[in-house]
């Protein structure tokens, strides 16, 4: 397993929001998260990442524990979140942020070759390589940042809402990207809000709900849109 989380615990200040997430991402897997707003999606991947303390459980990533671990070995594993596509480096101009991706070790000396692949699946990046980055539409900063996760050669990728606020055609233009993203073999994890996106790209969904798993997708063949609606909202509307 590439990542294994067990029931884990974590939160802010008082303020339990995991109360014992138990999840498994393979090698080359894609994992999809869903859920209601403010129920916890963005807490774990922050605790898995290392950003948000693990009060309770454990994470295993590659078989090694990283419970505890800072955030710069988790990062050294290969285990890479995708950063907000709003705090990409404004003033840097997207090669500048590409490169500056592949400061972990065991990535700078390959820059060249990740940039090529980078480049072949988001065209628009390569085209616009030398524009800086907030003068990027919302659509081309996403692929930046996705860009430059890739430029650290991920084991794992964690995408959280990567179409947020997008128009439907460039959601669809990034949806196939990151398929594209997950030929490269790294494992993915991503949260969206857009099930159909997810269903799409991922043979595993998990549903978070209250801070815990409410459900385990394991083969999306066997549950149609309207079920998933059905359990999302309460309605097959
Ligand atoms: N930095 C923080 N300090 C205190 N509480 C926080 C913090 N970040 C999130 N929370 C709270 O933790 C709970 C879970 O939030 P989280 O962002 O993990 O949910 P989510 O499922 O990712 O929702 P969304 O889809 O809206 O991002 C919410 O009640 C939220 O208000």
């Amino acid at each position: 397993m590439r990542l294994e989380v067990e029931d884990l615990h974590s939160g802010y200040g008082r303020i339990e929001v995991l109360h014992g997430i138990s999840m498994a991402v393979g090698a080359g897997e894609s994992v999809g998260l869903f859920g209601p707003n403010g129920h916890g999606k963005s807490t774990l991947l922050r605790t898995i990442s290392g950003l948000v303390p693990v009060r309770e459980g454990r994470v295993r990533f590659e078989g090694d524990d990283i419970t505890g671990a800072s955030t710069d070995a988790i990062v050294g594993k290969g285990l890479i979140q995708v950063a907000q596509a709003s705090t990409l480096f404004p003033r840097m101009t997207v090669l500048e942020a590409l490169t500056l991706g592949a400061y972990r070790n065991a990535a700078w000396s390959h820059r060249r070759e990740t940039l090529d692949k980078v480049f072949a699946i988001f065209p628009r990046l390569a085209e616009r390589r030398s524009q800086h980055c907030k003068t990027l539409s919302g659509g081309e900063r996403q692929m930046a940042a996705i860009g430059v996760g890739l430029m650290a050669m991920p084991r794992l990728l964690i995408l959280d809402e990567p179409t947020l606020g997008l128009a439907p055609k460039i959601r669809q233009e990034l949806a196939h990207q990151i398929g594209l993203v997950a030929e490269t073999g790294a494992s993915l994890v991503v949260v969206d809000q857009d099930v159909d996106l997810l269903l799409g790209l991922c043979p595993r969904l998990y549903l978070i709900e209250k801070g815990r798993v409410a459900l385990e997708i394991k083969d999306r063949s066997q549950l149609n849109h309207q079920d998933i609606l059905q359990r999302y909202f309460g309605s097959a509307a």
